[in-house]
């Protein structure tokens, strides 16, 4: 605190960052009736000074050492919007160390780390709040951590990258390249600093290991999540998908089952008359089912300058509100269980598959057979189309054990009949 005002310093002024300082600017007249104190943003460290002059009223308040935010001893909350794992990690710890609160959007660092993360606050008695790790804008880790406590969460199924969801979006209604709708995502801030996370499915893994955690209350790391990502999905498994009446999206699903905790990130074809399938964008949006409630969805920006700094000033607002009531670190690290994952061979998904064969007699019955002979059933099997001698054939199977439906994959690679498998991606 310095003259009565809470004294903030943010970490990084990129869009995020930026987002940060124009929210809390914005909300200058409401700070007093609000939360009773005034706030002020007194540091913000970046690399370059000279490219962050024009983004702040002040460029004096700008610096390029930790030093001179870590050793003031006014600054009551920091704001840690720089991303990656170091120096990031370090720089939070050291300003719990030192007495500090910190709010984070850094969803790389507590998927890998956040449980060290929260007994240091813990430890430190300082609130680490991060909702805007996942999903951006969207309220989604208070309302699991405290709303929806009095469920057993059974399952969080949702979209959480905006990035891939706007490429996926301008694909299906405008027909754009990959390249070109990545390009348009990351001019408009929603692409991490290096965005293979984002269409890897990365970033989508690591928020549904913090939404799992929290959830299931019990530890889920990145490392415990099955990723896959977009890059290839093409414009004919799009068209292919839209023909049996659904739309691609790249989903996370985490269910906690009697065999134990399951969480992927995959493409999967979703039922377009499913609420998650309009959804369109930057927009994110996630399902939650508790054995009280039943469903709830949670929708809006899941990236961006603004919705993003709307998820960390509120987390900014509750760190001063708990100041003021003097119960910091009230919430804290929610996993109490200690439940298995479970093993990826008995995940059971259902299948789209796209494959190119001979187009002679017995070839249908021969797929078929292998299907059979592995326990997996097929709901659909549609013929597309011809030319070369080649047919295209359209498999889309039942429910099945993700361990059956490879090893059949693995029997259909080696028959000469079969030429190209062309797509694997499963149904929601
Ligand atoms: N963009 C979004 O929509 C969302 C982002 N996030 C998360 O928010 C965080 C920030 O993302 P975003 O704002 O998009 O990232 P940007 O790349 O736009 O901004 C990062 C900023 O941090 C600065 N920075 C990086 N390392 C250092 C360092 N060692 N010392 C000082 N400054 C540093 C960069 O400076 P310089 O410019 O000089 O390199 C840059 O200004 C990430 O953790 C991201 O995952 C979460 C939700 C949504
Ligand atoms: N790159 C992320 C940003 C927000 O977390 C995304 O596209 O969702
Ligand atoms: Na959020």
């Amino acid at each position: 605190m310095k003259d009565n005002k809470i004294q903030i310093a943010i970490l990084g002024l990129g869009t995020v960052g930026t987002g940060v300082y124009k929210v809390l600017k914005k909300q200058q007249p409401e700070m007093l009736p609000k939360l009773g104190v005034e706030v002020e943003v007194s540091r913000v460290l970046v690399r370059n000074l000279e490219r962050a002059a024009s983004r702040v009223d002040d460029p004096s308040i700008l610096t390029n050492k930790w030093e001179d935010i870590i050793s003031d001893d006014t600054i009551d909350i920091i704001v840690e919007v720089m991303g990656g794992m170091e120096p990031a990690r370090t720089y939070i710890l050291d300003a719990l160390h030192a007495g500090k609160n910190v709010v984070t959007a850094n969803k790389d660092l507590i998927a890998a780390d956040g449980h060290a993360l929260m007994d240091a606050a813990k430890d430190a008695n300082k609130d680490f709040l991060f909702e805007a790790a996942v999903a951006g804008g969207i309220p989604i880790i208070q309302p699991l951590k405290q709303a929806l406590q009095g469920n057993y969460i059974e399952e969080i199924v949702g979209i959480v990258n905006g990035t891939t969801n706007f490429i996926l979006t301008k694909m299906t209604e405008e027909g754009m390249e990959f390249k070109e709708a990545l390009q348009l995502a990351t001019d408009l801030g929603y692409a991490e600093a290096d965005p293979t996370s984002d269409v890897e499915g990365l970033d989508a893994g690591r928020k549904m290991a913090i939404l799992a955690s929290i959830g299931f209350h019990s530890r889920v790391t990145f490392k415990d999540v099955y990723t896959e990502g977009i890059t290839k999905i093409t414009a004919r498994d799009i068209r292919y998908a839209k023909e049996v009446g659904c739309r691609i999206k790249l989903l996370g699903r985490a269910r906690n089952t009697e065999e134990g905790i399951e969480v992927g990130v995959y493409p999967m074809l979703i039922d377009s008359r499913h609420p998650l399938a309009s959804v369109n964008d930057s927009f994110n949006a996630v399902f939650v089912k508790g054995d009280a409630v039943g469903d709830t969805m949670f929708y809006g920006r899941g990236a961006g300058e603004l919705p993003t700094a709307s998820a960390v000033v509120g987390d900014i607002f509750d760190v001063i509100k708990n100041m003021h009531f003097g119960c910091t670190g009230r919430i804290g690290c929610t996993c109490y269980k200690q439940i298995p994952m479970k093993n990826r061979e008995n995940i059971v998904s259902k299948y789209f598959m796209r494959i190119k064969v001979e187009d002679r007699p017995g070839v249908l019955a021969a797929v078929t057979s292998v299907f059979g002979n592995n326990g997996v059933s097929i709901e659909q099997f549609i013929q597309k189309r011809k030319n070369d001698d080649l047919a295209e054939i359209v498999v889309i199977t039942e429910e099945v054990k993700e361990k059956n439906f490879d090893d059949s994959v693995k029997i259909l690679k080696t028959m000469s009949m079969i030429k190209q498998i062309s797509a694997i991606i499963r149904v929601y």
